[in-house]
């Protein structure tokens, strides 16, 4: 199990989430959001994170130019797309600036099934993801919303690895012991304000981490990238 910690814009909370042994901080560059950082303040925030924990770039419909613009600006490890980017779209800017990439994609209870959901996931790996992020869809907002989905409707033998986002907290992560994914990813549950992380809450979500979900993993099945 691997958790991402997503959406930080001050460094202290940066130093907080790589001494608690987050595998992955998000920066959002998506200006609309409350969590948006500029490459000023991106590369402020980079420099404080170290070696075997990786930076990831949120963008949401960003254009080749302004990728490659913060590719030259930014060193990040890889891409989360998270607006409506297609399969094709996300090739082309991950392969522009030579990243590797996850697409998020924003479930809907209403308009998804279990196959329709796979029949993304296998469109996003054939264009070379290295894993699927599952997020909860809201009418307005690309992401960040704070709310869960439908988790039956998370595949259990998804083509690629699932990253599972959407409503997490230190709370609820034990609900999540028996699903097939390979990483967490959260924002709002680690939250006292927007963009404004919380360290109790951080500790409180890797501890639950450790309790109900590595406990229960075992080293001695390698095939298995969902545990
Ligand atoms: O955080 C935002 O404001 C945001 C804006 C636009 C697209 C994505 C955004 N955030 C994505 C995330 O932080 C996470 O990947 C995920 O949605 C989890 O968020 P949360 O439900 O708050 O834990």
């Amino acid at each position: 199990m691997h958790v991402k910690f997503c959406g930080f814009t001050q460094l202290s909370d940066v130093h907080t989430a790589v001494q608690l042994g987050a595998d992955a901080v998000g920066l959002v560059f998506y200006p609309p959001s409350p969590r948006a950082v500029t490459i000023a303040q991106a590369q402020a925030l980079i420099a404080a994170v170290p070696a075997f924990v990786s930076v990831v770039a949120l963008v949401v419909n960003m254009s080749q130019d302004e990728m490659i613009e913060l590719a030259n600006n930014v060193s990040f490890d890889i891409i989360q797309f998270h607006g409506d980017e297609t399969p094709e779209q996300c090739q082309q800017l991950a392969s522009a600036v030579n990243k590797r990439w996850i697409k998020a994609l924003r479930i809907n209870a209403e308009q998804h099934s279990i196959a329709s959901v796979n029949a993304q996931i296998d469109k996003f790996a054939a264009a070379g993801a290295s894993s699927i992020l599952l997020d909860a869809y809201h009418q307005h907002k690309y992401g960040g919303t704070g709310a869960r989905f439908d988790w039956s409707l998370i595949p259990q033998n998804s083509t690629l690895p699932i990253i599972l986002a959407g409503g997490l907290n230190a709370e609820n992560i034990a609900a999540t012991v028996e699903l097939p994914i390979y990483a967490v990813d959260v924002s709002g549950g680690i939250e006292q304000d927007k963009g404004k992380k919380d360290a109790a809450k951080m500790r409180a979500f890797m501890k639950a981490v450790k309790r109900d979900r590595w406990q229960n993993e075992t080293l001695s099945e390698p095939s298995n990238m969902s545990s």
